[in-house]
């Protein structure tokens, strides 16, 4: 990808802003030396700064030197640091990836005319895979290059902010929904007298080859998919029998539907 010459400053430098931050930089979207990162977690800051060769920066170092500043603290760290970094701000974007915190709250602090766009990435990034959802206040005059920074940790796409809670209970979190569903499937399969280093073989494996047809039968129904692997009379059919009589699709729904409303709560703790 073409370099473009503007700055970027990372406050919050854990899973999500160490993520986006390997991602620009193997993609060179922008050189090292136009990253600047900040971190109260001076060890992580310290580490990642050499291992990525970007520079530290104190807030009042990296605002007023950073076109675009992402925020990835956990949003329960929101407040304070926003309302610290609003004297700071002249037309710098602001770009939260935080869960629940709408545009209208951030601009209530940073100011009613700040650029703002509300980002939902999910740890895909790691792999540059990430799916990210994007929202986009009225004020922001540059939207390809917020559409470039996130390219470069997997697919974009825009969304209309009032669906971004659902968004981050469908995406945000689903990566770690898996996860759960593999470590399931890890303790059946030890239970079944699997060695673990093959349980652990077979699933990994078995989660790839599926996500890959997801993303190559675009057009086929889950439930087309599900009809294909489920023979009738067969051993897939005897299992998710077990599921639809225990009301897993159910469950789905509900615990779907808590990270919503939890993502909808983290916003109310804020102003
Ligand atoms: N993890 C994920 O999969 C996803 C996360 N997100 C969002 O990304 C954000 C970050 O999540 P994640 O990376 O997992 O969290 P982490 O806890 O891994 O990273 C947040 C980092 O910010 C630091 N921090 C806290 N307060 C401040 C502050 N005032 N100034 C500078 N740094 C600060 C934390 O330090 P300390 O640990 O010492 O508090 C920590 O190092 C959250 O808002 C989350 O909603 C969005 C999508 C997916
Ligand atoms: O669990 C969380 O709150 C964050 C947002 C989505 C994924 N991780």
């Amino acid at each position: 990808m073409k370099n473009i010459n503007f700055s970027i400053g990372i406050i919050g430098c854990g899973n999500m802003g160490s993520a986006i931050l390997r991602g620009l930089l193997s993609k060179g979207v922008v050189h090292a030396e136009s990253i600047l990162l900040n971190d109260i977690d001076k060890r992580k800051l310290e580490d990642l700064s050499l291992t990525s060769g970007c520079s530290k920066a104190d807030l009042d170092n990296l605002v007023p030197n950073s076109d675009y500043i992402i925020i990835a603290v956990k949003p329960q760290d929101s407040e304070k640091l926003l309302k610290t970094i609003a004297s700071m701000t002249v037309n710098h974007t602001i770009i939260s990836v935080m869960a629940g915190i709408t545009i209208e709250k951030i601009s209530k602090i940073m100011g009613v005319h700040t650029p703002i766009v509300r980002v939902m990435p999910n740890m895909g990034a790691l792999v540059k895979h990430s799916m990210t959802a994007i929202a986009f206040n009225q004020y922001v005059s540059n939207r390809d290059i917020v559409f470039k920074i996130f390219s470069s940790i997997g697919s974009v796409l825009e969304v209309e902010e009032k669906d971004m809670d659902a968004v981050t209970a469908v995406s945000g979190s689903g990566p770690a929904y898996l996860f759960y569903m593999a470590s399931a499937c890890f303790e059946s399969a030890k239970k079944m007298g699997l060695k673990e280093s093959v349980a652990r073989e077979l699933i990994v494996e078995t989660l790839y080859g599926a996500s890959t047809i997801l993303r190559h039968e675009k057009i086929k129904s889950f439930n087309d998919l599900i009809a294909g692997v489920a023979s009738k009379g067969g051993t897939t059919e005897a299992a998710l029998n077990v599921f639809n009589k225990k009301g897993l699709n159910d469950i789905f729904i509900d615990a779907l539907s808590q990270a919503k409303k939890r993502s909808e709560e983290l916003n109310q703790k804020i102003v």
